[in-house]
């Protein structure tokens, strides 16, 4: 399937969860079979020009698509967790969402110097749950290379919160 298939898979739901707000449903393009392999070979493709050792992918639905995409590119796979779910000494960050305030964790250890990864998610709205995860692999003294998306609300102009390397999303709203 090619990009403009795939986006016919994403269904929208108006309001929300929040009144103004159109949800972006990937649920409808999981189940899909076609649908979601081309979505994973995609983003893997993108993914492995960056050169990767390692998928940083974000709770919850990063660790869909993050997971299938370093299973592809034989990577690692690094979660970035939403609080007090990591047993291990953590590093913090709080963030700003498109409906609300959060806060990201990652393993200490996860990461060390020099290590390379690519970011993954499936939708990037304000950008701040990138530019946290951002700053957890900036903690960690490793390299990030870029990020990658399935879906771009451009509106938003996210990728502006986001430090200068590449960043490539498969569909833009
Ligand atoms: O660019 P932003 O404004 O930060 O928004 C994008 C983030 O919002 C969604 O996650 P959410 O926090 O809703 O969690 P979920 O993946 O567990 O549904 C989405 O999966 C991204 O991670
Ligand atoms: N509009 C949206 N649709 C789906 N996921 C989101 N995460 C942040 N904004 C979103």
């Amino acid at each position: 399937m090619d990009i403009q298939d795939i986006q016919t898979l994403i269904r929208d739901i108006p309001d929300f969860p929040k009144p103004g707000i159109v949800f972006r449903d990937i649920t409808t393009l999981l189940k899909h079979p076609e649908g979601f392999r081309s979505t994973i070979d995609l983003l893997a493709q993108r993914c492995g020009e960056l050169s990767p050792d390692y998928i940083l992918g974000m709770e919850s639905r990063g660790f869909i698509f993050g997971t299938a995409v370093a299973y592809q590119l034989n990577c690692g796979f690094i979660p970035v967790r939403k609080p007090k779910k990591l047993p291990a000494p953590v590093y913090q960050q709080s963030y700003d969402l498109e409906y609300g305030q959060d806060q990201l964790e990652m393993h200490q250890d996860a990461l060390k110097e020099g290590d390379r990864l690519v970011v993954v998610d499936d939708l990037i709205a304000t950008g701040g749950t990138a530019q946290a995860t951002a700053k957890l692999v900036e903690q960690a003294g490793a390299i990030l290379a870029g990020f990658v998306f399935v879906i771009e609300l451009e509106a938003l102009e996210g990728r502006k919160n986001l430090p200068d390397v590449p960043i490539s999303s498969l569909i833009q709203y």
